[in-house]
C-alpha cells in the first residue's frame, strides 16, 4: 500500500458512506449509517464490492469527520464494512462514534485481528483467508455465504469456533441464489439452530 495510513486509526480510506436499511442478518430491516472502508486482500471471487479492494483508490478521510457525518442521521446505529475493515485500527473511530451515543456494528471476514469497540460483530468467514480466533470468540453473529453444497459442512466447522450464544445464519451467494436458496431452506428446517439471511436490500433496490 503506497497510502501512508497512520496506525492510530485517525485517518481511514473511505470508499463510501450512506444511510440505508441493514439488509442482512440479525439486524435486517433496521435503519443504519454505513461506512465502507477501502482495502481487502481476501479475494472472494464472488465478492459484490470488488471496487473496494484497492485501498489506494479511496481517499484518506479523518475518522472525526466520518463520526460527525454519521451523527447527523436519525438512526444512532453505524455499520462499519468494506472492503475488510479490520485491516485498520478501528479503536479511534469506534470510540468517537460511541461517545456520540451511536451503536457500532461491524461486518467482517475476521481475516485480521480484532480492533475497535463493538456493540455487534457480524463474522462472515471466508475459505480464502480464514478468521482469527480473536474475532471468532467475540462474534455475535456468524453469517456463512453458501456458494455450493460443500459450504454447509464448512459452515458447521465454523459454528464450532464461535461462542454458544452466537446467532447462526446461512446466506445464499447472490449469483447462485436460485440454486442454493432451496437447499438452504431444507437445511434450516432440518438444522434449526441455523436461520436464513437474505440480502434484502438487493430485492428492495436500495444501497
Ligand atoms: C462485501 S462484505 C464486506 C465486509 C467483509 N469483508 C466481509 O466479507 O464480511 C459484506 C458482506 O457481504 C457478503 N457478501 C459479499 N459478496 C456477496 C455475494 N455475492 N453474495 C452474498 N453475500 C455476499 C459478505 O460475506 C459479507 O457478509
Ligand atoms: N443495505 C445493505 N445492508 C448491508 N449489510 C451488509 C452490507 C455490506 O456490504 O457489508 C450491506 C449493504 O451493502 N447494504
Ligand atoms: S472478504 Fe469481504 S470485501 Fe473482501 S473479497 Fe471477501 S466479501 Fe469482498
Ligand atoms: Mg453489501
Amino acid at each position: 500500500m503506497a497510502h501512508q495510513i497512520p496506525d492510530d486509526g485517525t485517518l481511514l480510506p473511505l470508499m463510501e458512506e450512506f444511510y440505508t436499511i441493514q439488509g442482512e442478518g440479525y439486524h435486517t430491516g433496521k435503519a443504519a449509517y454505513f461506512i465502507r472502508l477501502g482495502g481487502c486482500d481476501v479475494g472472494c471471487h464472488w465478492c459484490d464490492v470488488k471496487e473496494s479492494w484497492d485501498a489506494e483508490l479511496h481517499a484518506l478521510t479523518a475518522a472525526d469527520t466520518i463520526a460527525e457525518n454519521a451523527s447527523r442521521f436519525p438512526s444512532k446505529a453505524v455499520v462499519v464494512t468494506g472492503g475488510e475493515p479490520l485491516i485498520y485500527n478501528l479503536d479511534y473511530l469506534t470510540s468517537q462514534l460511541q461517545q456520540k451515543g451511536i451503536k457500532t456494528f461491524i461486518e467482517t471476514s475476521g481475516a485480521y485481528p480484532l480492533s475497535g469497540h463493538w456493540d455487534w460483530i457480524c463474522l462472515s468467514p471466508k475459505k480464502f483467508k480464514g478468521p482469527t480466533t480473536s474475532v471468532a470468540a467475540k462474534a455475535d453473529e456468524l453469517k456463512v455465504i453458501i456458494f455450493n453444497k460443500s459450504d454447509f459442512e464448512w459452515a458447521e466447522q465454523h459454528a464450532k469456533l464461535v461462542s454458544p450464544d452466537c446467532k447462526l445464519y446461512l446466506q445464499p451467494e447472490w449469483s447462485k441464489s436460485k440454486e442454493m436458496t432451496p437447499l438452504i431452506v431444507e437445511y434450516v428446517m432440518n438444522n434449526p439452530h441455523w436461520e436464513i439471511s437474505l440480502q434484502t436490500h438487493k430485492y428492495l433496490n436500495i444501497p
